[in-house]
């Protein structure tokens, strides 16, 4: 299967507000199906104790939910496995491959996104040559990144970019007006959906806040 052109997933992230990271797991499909239906506009797997083969398999099958859905899908940490499935979204953080070295593996028709942590690693993403978009968190502390430091709101409310950027870590839908007041328009979740009862539910009330 042919990936996406790279003005296609360029328009997509641009209109993406609503970015979901998903462990594996056993339903799978049925999930990403779901969360895609409710409105989520990127989904990562994002899994660290898989080995590579079964991270292919999951992410096989984001890649065809995300098709399905007209939606994107995106890699963790690998550019090498983003280059094998044709991602169309490679996430980095701080301490993962310079972006350079993933832009010579990917080229340019694959969207890279960085984590930030305090204004100088958002100012550095916001200008970074090969960056499409970024993140700053953690909002809030988060089981989810254990021993990461969150900068909380401080740095949402320091943010500004011509660039598209995501609000991270411990955002659920009791406090995304608080993420909103504090300037973010779009959002990464990852228990606020994963966790959910109804993910589509979830999500839908996600995309009806963040539209609003
Ligand atoms: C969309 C998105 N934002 C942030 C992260 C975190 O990346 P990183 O800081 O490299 O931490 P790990 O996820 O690798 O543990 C992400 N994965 N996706
Ligand atoms: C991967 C990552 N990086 C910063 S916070 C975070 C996890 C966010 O997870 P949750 O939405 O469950 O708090
Ligand atoms: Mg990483």
């Amino acid at each position: 299967m042919p990936g996406l052109d790279g003005n296609l997933i360029r328009q997509r992230l641009a209109d993406a507000t609503l970015y979901l990271c998903t462990p594996n797991r056993p339903d799978l499909a049925e999930f990403a199906d779901a969360a895609l239906a409710g409105g989520v506009d990127i989904i990562q797997l994002r899994d660290k104790s898989l080995e590579a083969k079964q991270e292919l398999d999951a992410l096989e099958i984001l890649a065809e939910a995300a098709e399905r859905h007209g939606k994107l899908f995106a890699v963790n940490d690998r550019a090498d496995i983003a280059h094998a499935v044709q991602a169309d979204v490679l996430h980095l953080g701080q301490d993962d491959l310079p972006v350079p070295l993933a832009r010579k593996i990917l080229g340019d028709d694959v969207v890279i996104g960085r984590s930030t942590h305090d204004v100088d690693q958002m100012r550095a993403a916001a200008d970074e040559p090969g960056v499409d978009y970024f993140c700053t968190g953690p909002c809030w502390p988060t089981p989810t990144k254990p021993g990461r430091p969150a900068p909380g709101l401080d740095l949402v409310r320091a943010t500004k970019s011509a660039r598209p950027w995501f609000a991270i870590g411990g955002i659920d839908l009791t406090n995304l007006h608080e993420v909103k007041a504090a300037g973010a328009t779009r959002v990464v979740v990852v228990r606020a959906i994963t966790d959910a009862e109804d993910p589509r539910k979830a999500a839908e009330s996600f995309k009806v806040e963040l539209s609003s």
